[in-house]
């Protein structure tokens, strides 16, 4: 009985203490508030040293990730991944592509300029049953963030930041990149929609394994880096963050293949653009509007695309043109759905008018096997901002192939080819096609190798020389008809000497 009133006393005096407590802090001046918080927080750090510092998977919303906690993910991932190679390796097993994730749960500790910090991956699942119009979020992921009191500013100034650069800069590593393509589709309602579909993109083209000029491919590396890191530099000269190349050449000389490397070495997604599937320029613009920032949006073989001649070279058109563009389209006909109604100013708004600057870091890139029949408003300077010229594979471009496709950096067939390819025209794909190993063991097959290549090259050069006789042979029979002469037989001429006697 004495026994339960001493803790009912106990109990209100505790309560009437925490009253009192709440009341003074409610009426008392802002400063002092701050002060007694301070020494209580004091007063607990003294017992726990230790600050948590929490980030959420989801922002606000549940269908937003936070950025901080994607960022922190792939960091903590990269660490792990270490950690876990550097346990592989001590077995002795390759290690060299593992990348792991945290498991819920799991600490990792890390050492930050002497300071010791502790992170930790926890899912919490909420008990309340709650009904929503959604569906339900089973898991509430986040991390924690461990370390000492006397490591804060340390922390917050230099630690935060530092997960946040190298967190960024993995991500973008890890990146898988996309090669997107446009198609049209039926939505529910059948109304067809022009959408952006994509495949990951490996292509394992570099700059290094492409054949050319060596001082080109230098020059072109670093207009690309340029670009890459010209973010500032375009913001002062206030232009959009986007350039223009042009690849022209025939076909088989690496347009497609330079494409890859150059996403490669960006490390850029790919939107390969099909303008005939494009219904007219407000369809363009959307499409151009959905692409993402640091991407290459590529339109290949442009002369082939559309009708970009323009209006004035359509006033130009010869008659017969008309005729038959009339045959195939009657007035009254309803025409094909897949033709396309982007015209040569739509395309120019697409490249560099009002709407190219949303967003930024974008490349834009056409091929064409035939540059002269590109309207010159669509490849000038400014739009195109550089004209790259593939063309036939010089002895420099061979030496990259034998490099790659037959590891030889010298051979003694080398010179008869390079003094071969000095008078022969040949197209890097087929310097490819004949390198490429027939099987793989060892230095007799690449020998037959560089052999069929010489043998190709002596078959092009004997047809070289029998066109350029033939080129020969018909221009001298115009030449002949237009003076009016009749090529002479020798029995002819016979005759012909017959009849003047
Ligand atoms: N300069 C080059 N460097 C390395 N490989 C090349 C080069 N040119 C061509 N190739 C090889 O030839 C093949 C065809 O090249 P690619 O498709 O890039 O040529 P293209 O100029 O785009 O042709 P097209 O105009 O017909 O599309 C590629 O698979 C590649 O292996």
């Amino acid at each position: 009985m004495l026994m339960q009133t001493s803790w009912t006393g106990l109990g209100t005096s505790i309560a009437s203490l925490m009253f009192l407590w709440t009341m003074i802090r409610k009426y008392l001046p802002r400063q002092f508030d701050l002060y007694i918080s301070t020494y209580t927080h004091k007063i607990f750090s003294y017992f726990y040293p230790y600050i948590e510092i929490t980030f959420q998977e989801y922002s606000g919303n549940r269908f937003s990730h936070s950025k901080a906690y994607t960022t922190i993910k792939s960091y903590l991932s990269a660490a792990t991944s270490e950690r876990a190679r550097k346990l592989k390796a001590d077995v002795g097993k390759d290690s060299s592509n593992l990348v792991v994730t945290m498991d819920d749960h799991e600490q990792v500790t890390e050492e930050f300029k002497g300071v010791k910090l502790w992170w930790s991956s926890n899912k919490k699942t909420p008990r309340t049953q709650t009904i929503s119009f959604y569906p339900a979020q089973d898991e509430h992921r986040y991390f924690t963030l461990t370390f000492h009191h006397r490591d804060r500013r340390l922390v917050m100034d230099c630690y935060l930041a530092h997960v946040m650069e190298e967190g960024k800069a993995i991500a973008v590593r890890n990146r898988q990149r996309k090669l997107y393509t446009n198609n049209r589709s039926k939505n529910w309602s059948g109304y067809k929609k022009n959408e952006w579909s994509y495949v990951v993109f490996e292509h394992p083209a570099t700059f290094e394994r492409l054949a050319m000029d060596p001082e080109k491919k230098e020059e072109i590396i670093d207009d690309l880096e340029a670009f890459k890191n010209g973010k500032d530099y375009y913001e002062k000269i206030g232009k959009a963050w986007k350039r223009g190349y042009l690849l022209y050449g025939p076909p088989g000389t690496g347009k497609s293949t330079m494409i890859s490397a150059m996403a490669n070495f960006l490390d850029y997604d790919v939107y390969d653009l099909e303008l005939t599937a494009v219904k007219d320029n407000t369809e363009l613009k959307k499409l151009f509007i959905e692409t993402s920032n640091k991407s290459i949006i590529v339109v290949e073989d442009i002369d082939c695309s559309l009708d970009l001649s323009g209006k004035r070279e359509k006033e130009e058109k010869p008659k017969e043109e008309e005729e038959e563009e009339k045959k195939k389209h009657p007035p009254g006909a309803k025409k094909e759905e897949h033709d396309s109604k982007v015209t040569l100013s739509g395309l120019l708004n697409f490249i560099d008018g009002l709407w190219s600057a949303c967003g930024g870091e974008r490349l834009i890139i056409f091929t064409t096997n035939h540059v002269e029949k590109l309207d010159p408003a669509l490849i000038r300077r400014g739009r195109m901002d550089k004209h790259i010229e593939l063309s036939y594979c010089t002895f420099e471009g061979f030496k990259v192939f034998a490099k790659n496709y037959l590891d030889l950096e010298s051979h003694p067939l080398f010179e008869r080819i390079r003094l071969m390819m000095e008078i022969t025209k040949i197209l890097p794909a087929d310097v490819a096609e004949k390198l490429m190993p027939k099987s793989f063991k060892g230095k007799r097959n690449a020998e037959s190798c560089l052999e069929d290549l010489i043998q190709f090259l002596q078959e092009a050069k004997a047809k070289e020389e029998e066109a350029i006789q033939l080129e020969l042979k018909s221009k001298e029979e115009i030449k002949s008809k237009e003076n009016g002469s009749v090529e002479i037989t020798p029995i002819e001429n016979g005759c012909a000497n017959r009849e003047v006697k």
